[in-house]
């Protein structure tokens, strides 16, 4: 059988060599089919390798009858409809670590290109215009630089910032004031990082929470005169909001490298002289390209030929005897997963899973991974699967314990995870009812009876007269319809808690005049 491989965005030649020289695959480098073609040619191929620029929609994989593998050669999968690719069982491969120094190389050359309006006065005198005096920059050293997202790409700027003798302040869900202190920078959350930098970048994924993460509030909270900088996805940035704090004097500069649509031409912002900007270039070196491309070539000629990808990032395999028992707990394990996220309000530093009743005769490790799969998945976005769950736990310095006990108190099965940050214990536990599907049966140390899916409201209030009634009538004022309700009590006056079910997302501004309704004392919206 002979493999055919098409690798549809120009990939580094010495690094796809893994595949050229594999035995029966054939290779294809076509750069520039149109969608329409690439739907209509798909069907011949039994693997595709892109980069960033070819989108990999629906469209184009329900046409892919033949396509086993999709090799993203760089970090972000943004650009794949993971959903559809696991739908039609094709495992999707990316190369997490090859791009990583040239991007964090570029992050520090937008950095100081930026401070020194290199790229204007470079502009200017092209023009042959000897301009001195406009283009008058800022020193780094002593300067803080504000870095949200602190995985791979941002420790690495972090470190390289502190080289420039800057202060770094940084927030990352996974980042603990320890592992903090460990890189030598500070810890804040992100209304610090914005309120005290003087310069902002950011590292995350493009996810549904980092969209416009820096958005018009933001920026109205940061410095006169701070400088931003985006290397990692267009989106995180609200472009518009950024366009009119620049005007606004607010910004005094950006440096960008991407952009929420590309190709960006004729973009309002690059009319701004405040405004630098690269074509996505962070993952553009000769080593990165040929690193990211020896990564997925390998990973590629793996497993069409058999074995595992190392690093795969939709659904894993997992054998057909051991799925059949386990299958039903899956969606309650990844729900209590995240519900937790949303319970846990600082870094998780261990995690503990107990198996009760009829779960103790079953293989439970894949629930495991599928319940840290919800846990990180939130913050972590799409790529993580049920594969790379626990190593992705133990990167981010999380302990993980599993074990089986006896205490099922009643229940015909019995899944309580729990989570430890430095603060604090969060517990759920849930349970899958004969014929009635899965329950949240506890929240902490309270009983309740909860379909985990869709809007909740978690709060937590003195048990006094007139606080139902409150939440009830702020919710009805903002149109939020309650469509079930639970209360319990530790003692009469004492600590009580509400669980509620709701027909829509509950928008942050209700959510911050709940949490300051007479008597209550924490709101958790969740959306499972
Ligand atoms: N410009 C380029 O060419 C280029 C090159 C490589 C990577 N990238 C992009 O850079 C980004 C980061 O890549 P990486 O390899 O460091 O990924 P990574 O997964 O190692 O790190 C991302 C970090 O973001 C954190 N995060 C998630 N939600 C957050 C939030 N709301 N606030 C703060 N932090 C949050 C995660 O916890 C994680 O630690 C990705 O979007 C990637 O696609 C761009
Ligand atoms: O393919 C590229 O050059 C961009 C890659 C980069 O954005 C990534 O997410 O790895």
């Amino acid at each position: 059988m002979v493999y055919k491989v098409l690798i549809s965005d120009p990939l580094s030649e010495d690094g796809i060599q893994p595949l050229r020289e594999a035995e029966n695959i054939e290779v294809t480098m076509k750069t520039d089919f149109t969608p329409e073609e690439l739907a209509l040619h798909i069907g011949e191929y039994d693997a595709l390798l892109v980069r960033s620029q070819t989108k990999v929609t629906r469209e184009i994989i329900e046409q892919a009858k033949r396509l086993k593998i999709i090799g993203r050669a760089g970090v972000g999968v943004d650009n794949i409809d993971l959903d559809a690719a696991t739908e039609h069982g094709v495992i999707v491969v990316n190369a997490p670590d090859g791009n990583t120094n040239s991007a964090a190389e570029h992050t520090i050359a937008m950095l100081m290109s930026l401070a020194r309006k290199i790229p204007q006065a470079f502009y200017a005198l092209k023009h042959q215009k000897w301009d001195r005096k406009s283009h008058v920059g800022v020193e780094l050293k002593n300067k803080t630089l504000g870095v949200i997202g602190m995985g791979r790409i941002g420790v690495e700027v972090a470190a390289r910032a502190k080289g420039q003798r800057m202060n770094v302040i940084a927030y990352d869900p996974f980042l603990t004031e320890e592992k903090a202190d460990k890189l030598g920078v500070d810890y804040g959350s992100v209304e610090d990082v914005v309120q005290k930098a003087d310069f902002i970048t950011v590292h995350t994924p493009l996810l549904k929470e980092t969209r416009h993460l820096i958005n018009k509030d933001a920026f109205e909270k940061m410095k006169d005169g701070v400088q931003i900088i985006n290397c990692a996805r267009g989106g995180i940035i609200d472009e518009d909001a950024l366009y009119e704090a620049i005007v606004n004097k607010k910004v005094a500069g950006a440096a960008l490298d991407v952009f929420e649509e590309e190709p960006a031409v004729n973009h309002k912002l690059l009319e701004l002289p405040e405004v630098i900007a690269t074509p996505h270039l962070g993952a553009s070196t000769i080593e990165a390209q040929e690193n990211v491309a020896i990564d997925v070539s390998h990973d590629v000629v793996h497993f069409l030929t058999g074995g595992l990808a190392t690093n795969p990032v939709n659904l894993p395999s997992v054998p057909s005897e051991v799925m059949k028992k386990i299958e039903p707990y899956f969606r309650l394990s990844e729900k209590l997963g995240t519900f937790l996220t949303y319970l846990a309000e600082e870094a998780i530093e261990e995690i503990s899973i107990y198996y009760a009743g009829d779960l103790t005769d079953v293989q439970v490790a894949p629930l495991t991974r599928n319940t840290i799969k919800g846990l990180l998945k939130r913050h972590l976005g799409e790529h993580v699967n049920d594969v790379n769950a626990s190593f992705l736990a133990e990167k981010k310095g999380i302990t993980i314990n599993e074990q089986k006990t006896s205490t099922s108190k009643g229940f015909t099965n019995l899944l309580t995870v729990q989570v430890k940050t430095s603060k604090t214990t969060r517990t759920v536990a849930g349970t899958l009812l004969n014929g009635l599907g899965a329950r949240i049966v506890k929240v902490d140390n309270y009983s309740v009876d909860v379909i985990p899916e869709g809007h909740l409201l978690f709060i937590r209030h003195k048990d006094q007269p007139g606080a139902i009634g409150r939440v009830g009538s702020l919710l009805a004022e903002h149109d939020v319809n309650i469509a079930t309700m639970q209360v319990g009590r530790s003692d009469v006056g004492g600590d009580a808690i509400m669980m509620l079910t709701i027909d829509k997302h509950l928008e942050k501004e209700v959510l911050e005049q709940l949490i300051n309704v007479t008597d209550i004392y924490a709101v958790n919206a969740i959306d499972l």
